[in-house]
């Protein structure tokens, strides 16, 4: 590979589903006019062992995270993430001699990017665990983590960081995309026809799979742990005085730039929501159906609140794990067909679903490696942009 224009890369990214690890490899080049080129090598989804995963959910809860429990973890995902990083290496048929950065998101455990006051000072903070230097001793390749906090120590919501690359891989110049992912949480980018990179926005819509996965876990005593391929959802219907509550939560009407998480939409709420369900005595299959269309709802609703009127769209495109409920999707076309946006998968347009938002870090850590900012400040309401992302050699 030449070395000055090419070069391989392997992003790893945990999401607030908690389903695993998702390893890539990439080849970026610089082409001579100034943009660049990205090339999927190699792909790898690595669950987390099951008593790992539950370690994690206990995490979430403040009282539960100790500093021995988080410092100890940190070290294991680094250890678990820099094993996800040297397989998918071997399956791209590459030595860890040929890679020139590791980005690594981590594991988001907390975030809180709205203010506190904390003895006088202004405060916003999150979380997000897995040793850097940790995958780099064990690799041997330098790795860039813990992106985030540069971009709040700026006032910044530190989220979200993936549009950045969305605008270098997807913009168009006469068609306005938006592209959905709906992973635990879900979120827009909205691209409009032959934009700039400052015209980009992006927000948190709320919840993508994580109020589905919430109610099935306590609903579905047993091993499942999502609606595998909306079966259930697509067995039960929508009971419209529990969506028409569902629908008030205030998080859909904040104003941009906003983003969310487990806090809001975790294992409290569908402690409220499922009291909410019994009291009305919903049947289980008929409470999924109606979290995945306050799912569907939720993502047609930011559109017509903050993008219609000025970015009418051609397409939404789907990423992420949601992009496997054809129910969700089927709600999602409802939402959204009326309004003349065409909703299509990544998958359908000849990218990876599952794939994209690793892609992302392993441009973001390029981007840190090169010195050049990585955020978007009109995106995550920063003051400025700033290089994210702290370097372990
Ligand atoms: N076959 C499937 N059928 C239904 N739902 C699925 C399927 N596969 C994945 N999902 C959903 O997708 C979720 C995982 O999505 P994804 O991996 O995109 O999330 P994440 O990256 O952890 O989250 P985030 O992007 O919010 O950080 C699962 O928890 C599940 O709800
Ligand atoms: C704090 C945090 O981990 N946020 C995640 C989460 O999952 C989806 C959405 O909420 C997004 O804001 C973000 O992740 C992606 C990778 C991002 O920053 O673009």
């Amino acid at each position: 590979m030449d070395k000055h224009s090419s070069r391989y890369a392997v992003g790893l990214m945990s999401g607030t589903s908690v389903d695993g690890i998702d390893a890539a490899v990439v080849s970026i080049t610089d082409n001579p006019d100034g943009t660049m080129s990205v090339q999927l090598i190699a792909f790898e989804n690595t669950p987390y062992p099951a008593g790992v995963r539950q370690d994690i959910f206990n995490l979430f809860d403040p009282a539960q995270a100790t500093v021995d429990k988080i410092g100890s973890m940190n070290v294991l995902l680094g250890e678990l993430y820099a094993e996800a990083a040297s397989s998918v290496i071997a399956a791209a048929g590459l030595a860890s001699a040929e890679i020139a950065v590791i980005g690594s998101h981590g594991q988001t455990i907390y975030h809180a990017p709205e203010s506190e006051k904390l003895h006088g000072y202004d405060i916003h903070y999150t979380v997000q665990i897995g040793e850097g230097s940790v995958i780099a001793a064990r690799t041997g390749i330098p790795c860039v983590s813990d992106f985030r906090p540069a971009d709040m120590a700026v006032g910044g919501q530190g989220a979200p960081l993936v549009p950045f690359t969305e605008y270098l891989l997807y913009r168009e110049a006469h068609r306005t995309l938006l592209l959905q992912n709906i992973g635990g949480i879900g979120n827009m980018t909205v691209i409009p026809a032959g934009c700039s990179q400052e015209q980009v926005y992006a927000f948190d819509t709320g919840p993508g799979n994580m109020i589905i996965d919430g109610v099935v876990e306590r609903l579905y005593p047993g091993p499942l742990t999502m609606d595998i391929g909306g079966a259930i959802a697509r067995s039960g219907n929508v009971h419209e005085e529990l969506l028409g509550l569902l629908q008030q939560e205030p998080y859909y009407a904040q104003p941009l730039p906003k983003s969310t998480g487990r806090e809001h939409f975790g294992s409290s709420y569908i402690d409220w929501l499922l009291d909410q369900a019994k009291l009305r005595g919903i049947r289980a299959e008929d409470v999924v159906a109606t979290v995945t269309r306050l799912t569907a709802w939720s993502i047609g609703d930011a559109y017509r609140r903050y993008v219609r009127e000025q970015d009418p769209a051609d397409v939404l495109l789907v990423g992420g794990g949601g992009s496997y409920n054809p129910v969700l999707i089927g709600f999602l076309r409802q939402e959204m067909e009326p309004y003349g946006v065409k909703v299509m998968t990544q998958e359908e347009v000849g990218h990876s679903s599952d794939a994209k938002e690793a892609v992302a870090f392993a441009l973001l850590a390029d981007y840190a490696m090169k010195r050049q900012p990585n955020n978007l400040p009109n995106v995550t309401g920063a003051a400025r942009p700033i290089i994210m992302g702290k370097i372990s050699y």
